[in-house]
């Protein structure tokens, strides 16, 4: 009998450009403070390590620093922001027929995110995809987030044995699948800070068409 696969994605930079809608929100949150906005890359440099520290960043890149009160009250209404934050949201090409190959292959399939719950529900909704993945480990799901290993050890815990495969965009994945000790295949087309080479992976892809391939390799 074939030994049971389990893989596990990100979200935003790997199987969504969401970065549009970060910044949509982001820009009503600096307008509520009277501060003023910024770019589209600036907001994609931010993202990665939860809302929280998306927050942070974004005040202190336009005002210097986080004031606390003023942090608090940008995190609420960027949270109210970003679980409406999801019409301008792309899924990249060949990940819906990827996915599905993957579980014609045997993959069973986990989504593990620093994404709050809420918007990662919110977003997975907007697309039809609630029951696409069998666990969902998100940035609030746990005590502690990516790159830490706990949320992805507990979402591959949740697929059951077998051999695993993780999947991302950014530094942050790469280090928390290295933290686990967990393959990595890295998205290269998402929103990554540093050259593939800077990156700790297993393989790397550019065209969501790759990816059965490469997994079908990794589990040979
Ligand atoms: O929301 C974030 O900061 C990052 O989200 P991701 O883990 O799905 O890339
Ligand atoms: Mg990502």
């Amino acid at each position: 009998m074939r030994a049971p696969m389990r893989i596990v994605f990100d979200l935003d930079g790997t199987l969504i450009d969401s970065a549009a809608d970060i910044h949509h929100a982001a820009s009503a949150t600096l307008r509520a403070e009277g501060l003023s906005e910024v770019t589209l890359a600036q907001t994609r440099s931010f993202v990665g390590n939860g809302a929280r520290v998306f927050v942070e960043r974004l005040e202190r890149a336009v005002a210097g620093s986080n004031i606390p009160e003023r942090t608090e009250r940008m995190r609420a209404v960027f949270a109210e922001e970003y679980r409406k934050a999801h019409g301008l949201t792309q899924v990249y090409p060949g990940v819906e027929e990827a996915l599905a190959a993957l579980k014609a292959q045997g993959w069973r399939i986990g989504l593990c995110t620093n994404k709050p719950m809420v918007p990662t529900r919110a977003v997975l909704k907007h697309f039809g995809w609630e029951d696409l993945f069998e666990t969902v480990f998100a940035g609030d799901s746990l005590t502690r987030m990516k790159p830490e290993p706990e949320p992805l050890e507990a979402a591959l815990e949740e697929l059951g044995e077998g051999l695993c495969l993780f999947v991302g965009d950014s530094e942050v994945d790469a280090a928390t699948a290295k933290a686990a000790g967990v393959p990595f295949a890295l998205y290269t087309e998402g929103y990554r800070k540093n050259p593939v080479e800077a990156l700790p992976h297993t393989e790397a892809f550019s065209d969501w068409a790759e990816l059965p391939a490469i997994a079908a390799r990794i589990a040979r």
